[in-house]
């Protein structure tokens, strides 16, 4: 390929590399005017034998061009060219520059490379098959230090694809899904350069993430996790040791025994404090007993009222207390949830029964016998609505046989209801003004009034330290 001007005073060797300054690498110009002069003319004959490559490939666009390489850091053109005594003549161009691609290994997975890739390739008919080809090809890849296989070719020919397999004997091709064409090799020799961008491939799968989201990073961290997380779906599921203060030694839970009427006896608490807590729950029961005799006294039945709540409360306190192996778990659990701290409004008692069961259900430490009714003594106190006269009442079911525990709770946090008669102080002869003294439930949030709609609001509480 000939042009108007002088060739040889750009071009100092039969192969130049030019980058986009548009100006060979061996290039020195005596002045800015000669370097501009020297870029437009390389300009021009890039832009010919990029013409001269697309219609030898069929092609209605060039690839190469001057303003693709002066606007491409990525990218390089080999020139060959031939001094023929004259302006000199242009015989090949080839193209080459980094692409981040996606292509497929052998396994069919997807990878993200900044790989090498051969963009254009074009040796002038007069010149082909003798061998100029391959000494292009041959100076670029000694240029950039690059193995054959390590290259991806855009869109090869089929004059390229035999020109590949005669000197380099690339045969072994990977099929991908876009038009570039690497070889058995490719991702060896790029791991071996670095090419392979580190820790990063593409995880294509059916799955629906993937069709939402598209193909997935897989980096090392991703892959160390996804590593990981096999392990642990493998592993057996050990529970965690408990130190520090619920790894000290416990009672025996006794809420089951108590629900199902089984004698506590693995309460090893001193028999002293064991009668005072029997002593104070019979008290209270008998105070009730006196009250449901005499149904007419609404004075009484007020106080009645007050006490079933306090008791019922307190025994469920006491009842928790005792069970401080598993209703500390419960109790974080509950405290994330507010199931205390949630007003209960049971009229039906198979629902109040569903939902206690439910609740013992959800904690497997606990049973409770499917059908309450089975549970024929001791007495269960359920009160309802008219009982209490109220429309809302939490009620509690407590065995109020048993010998039961409880300490006395400081009047701390959201609704607590606090104790604070002595134990074994029998409250029989209190007044509601004197049992407002010594005895007392309090709910900052809600106080123990009647209300205009007449409902009766009390919250429990559990803290997390109990
Ligand atoms: C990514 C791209 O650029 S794809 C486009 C590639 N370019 C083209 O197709 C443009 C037209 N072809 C050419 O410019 C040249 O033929 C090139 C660049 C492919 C090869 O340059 P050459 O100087 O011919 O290569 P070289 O002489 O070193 O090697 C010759 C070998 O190339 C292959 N080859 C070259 N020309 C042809 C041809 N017309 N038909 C089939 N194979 C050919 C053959 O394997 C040949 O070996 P053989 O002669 O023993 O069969």
């Amino acid at each position: 390929m000939e042009f108007r001007f002088n060739i040889n005073k750009i071009f100092k060797n039969n192969i130049s590399r030019v980058g986009n300054s548009l100006l060979p690498a061996a290039f020195i110009a005596p002045d800015r005017r000669s370097a501009l002069d020297a870029t437009a003319y390389v300009a021009e004959i890039i832009n010919s034998i990029g013409q001269a490559s697309a219609a030898a490939q069929g092609l209605n666009q060039a690839v190469t061009s001057s303003d693709r390489l002066r606007n491409c850091d990525e990218q390089v053109v080999y020139l060959m060219t031939e001094d023929n005594g004259k302006n000199g003549l242009v015989v090949g161009l080839l193209k080459i520059g980094r692409k981040s691609l996606y292509v497929f290994d052998k396994f069919g997975d997807t990878k993200h490379v900044l790989a090498p890739c051969v963009l254009d390739f074009y040796i002038h008919e007069t010149r082909q098959r003798a061998g100029l080809g391959k000494v292009l090809f041959e100076y670029m890849l000694e240029y950039e230090n690059l193995l054959p296989e390590q290259l991806a070719i855009d869109r090869p020919s089929e004059k390229l694809l035999s020109f590949l397999k005669k000197h380099y004997a690339l045969t072994e091709k990977i099929p991908q899904m876009n038009n570039f064409v690497i070889y058995d090799g490719f991702f060896t020799a790029q791991d071996s350069q670095r090419d392979v961008m580190k820790g990063s491939s593409m995880h294509i799968t059916a799955s629906l993430n993937s069709k939402l989201f598209g193909p997935q990073f897989i980096s090392e961290e991703n892959s160390h996790r996804r590593s990981n997380s096999r392990l642990r779906e493998d592993a057996p599921k050990v529970q965690s040791q408990v130190y520090g203060r619920y790894g000290a030694p416990r009672p025996i839970a006794t809420l089951n025994q108590i629900i199902h009427n089984k004698p506590v006896s693995s309460v090893t608490e001193p028999n002293s404090k064991k009668d005072n807590i029997t002593n104070a729950l019979d008290a209270n029961i008998h105070i009730e007993s006196q009250i449901k005799n005499d149904e007419s006294n609404d004075k009484l039945s007020q106080e009645m009222q007050m006490l079933d709540l306090e008791k019922n409360s307190s025994n469920f306190e006491m009842s928790s207390m005792l069970e401080n192996e598993s209703v500390n778990e419960i109790n974080q659990d509950h405290n994330d949830t507010g199931y205390f701290e949630k007003q209960t409004n049971f009229f039906d008692d198979s629902e109040h029964l569903h939902h206690q069961q439910q609740y013992f259900r959800n904690h497997q430490n606990l049973q409770i016998p499917e059908k309450q009714q089975d549970c024929t003594s001791p007495t269960f106190f359920q009160y309802n609505k008219r009982q209490t006269g109220k429309k809302n009442v939490s009620h509690i079911i407590v065995g109020t046989d048993d010998k039961i525990e409880f300490d006395q709770v400081d009047d701390k946090g959201f609704g607590v209801v606090k104790i604070n008669r002595p134990i074994g102080v029998s409250s029989r002869s209190s007044t509601l003004e004197q049992l407002n003294e010594n005895e007392s439930i309090h709910s900052h949030d809600s106080e123990r009034t009647h209300t205009a709609d007449g409902y009766f609001d009390l919250k429990f509480y559990s803290h997390r330290l109990w």
